[in-house]
């Protein structure tokens, strides 16, 4: 079964499987969005079902959150958990110093609400979304629909005086009509190829009128778990680096990858 996965589910699968690790009973925990986030949501609900560990999830989107249920995890908002544990998401680009863009989902704004709300928050990803400048992902703002193209010409605008390369952004789509995120809004994909002053640019986009929030996580993550397509998988923590290497055994976990293909 696990020979039937491409070498990228197999990578998310083990910096997923590896997360696990961090999860202790009785702990509140932020459940991210996206593919790689999955393979941990299923992960999570395979240790509540047959290892009785319990768990209060809270799910950064309305996918997570059907996903979380589906599995067996308690899923609570973050109004009742008021504070998490460990949150544990995907990215789409990590640096060197563990900052991020997230939002190709289009969850990124309860995932950075979710994620300042922890304790710690540790990212899974495959190795390929290592960089070593945040930028050549397009990096999803939120945007009111009110005026939306108002507040693009002012992105754009100011883009033009800032430390990036492109100044261009497009709307995101969902086949003919805007994507609609969770909570209402739009989404501009900024296509900056590298950012320079990635600090000043989430800081800069946050103070226009008509951005709810950019998917720059800025001193957010503690830790990076990178899975690779062979089973190994890295640890790497803000403060002391790589800490741990391993490899995760696929047929061990076949019953999980049985689970993906119902
Ligand atoms: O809005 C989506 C999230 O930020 C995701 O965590 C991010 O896009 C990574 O997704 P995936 O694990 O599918 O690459």
């Amino acid at each position: 079964m696990s020979g039937d996965l491409s070498p990228i589910d197999r990578a998310k699968f083990v910096a997923a499987k590896r997360a696990t690790d961090f999860v202790d009973d009785g702990m509140r925990v932020g459940l991210g969005t996206g593919s790689t986030a999955a393979w941990l949501v299923r992960c999570l609900g395979e240790m509540v079902r047959d290892d009785g560990l319990r768990i209060k999830g809270v799910p950064t989107s309305t996918r997570t959150a059907e996903l979380a249920r589906d599995v067996g995890i308690d899923v609570i908002s973050l109004d009742e958990a008021k504070w998490l544990d460990i949150t544990i998401d995907g990215a789409d680009e990590f640096d060197g110093d563990l900052n991020l863009i997230k939002g190709g989902g289009g969850a990124l704004l309860q995932e950075k609400i979710v994620a300042t709300a922890s304790d710690q928050m540790i990212v899974i990803a495959d190795a390929a979304k290592e960089v070593e400048h945040l930028g050549a992902f397009p990096l999803p703002v939120e945007v009111i629909p009110f005026g939306w193209q108002t507040t693009q010409a002012l992105i754009e605008e100011t883009l033009i005086s800032m430390d990036v390369m492109g100044r261009t952004s497009s709307l995101r789509m969902n086949g003919q009509v805007p994507f609609i995120t969770d909570e209402g809004n739009h989404i501009l994909d900024l296509h900056l190829g590298r950012i320079g002053n990635a600090r000043q640019l989430a800081l800069v986009l946050n103070q226009m009128p008509g951005v709810v929030e950019n998917g720059l996580f800025i001193d957010v993550c503690d830790i990076v778990i990178i899975g690779y397509g062979s089973g190994k998988v890295e640890v790497r923590d803000i403060n002391e680096g790589t800490v741990s290497s391993q490899q995760i055994d696929f047929v061990e976990n076949d019953n999980l990858f049985a689970d993906l293909a119902d």
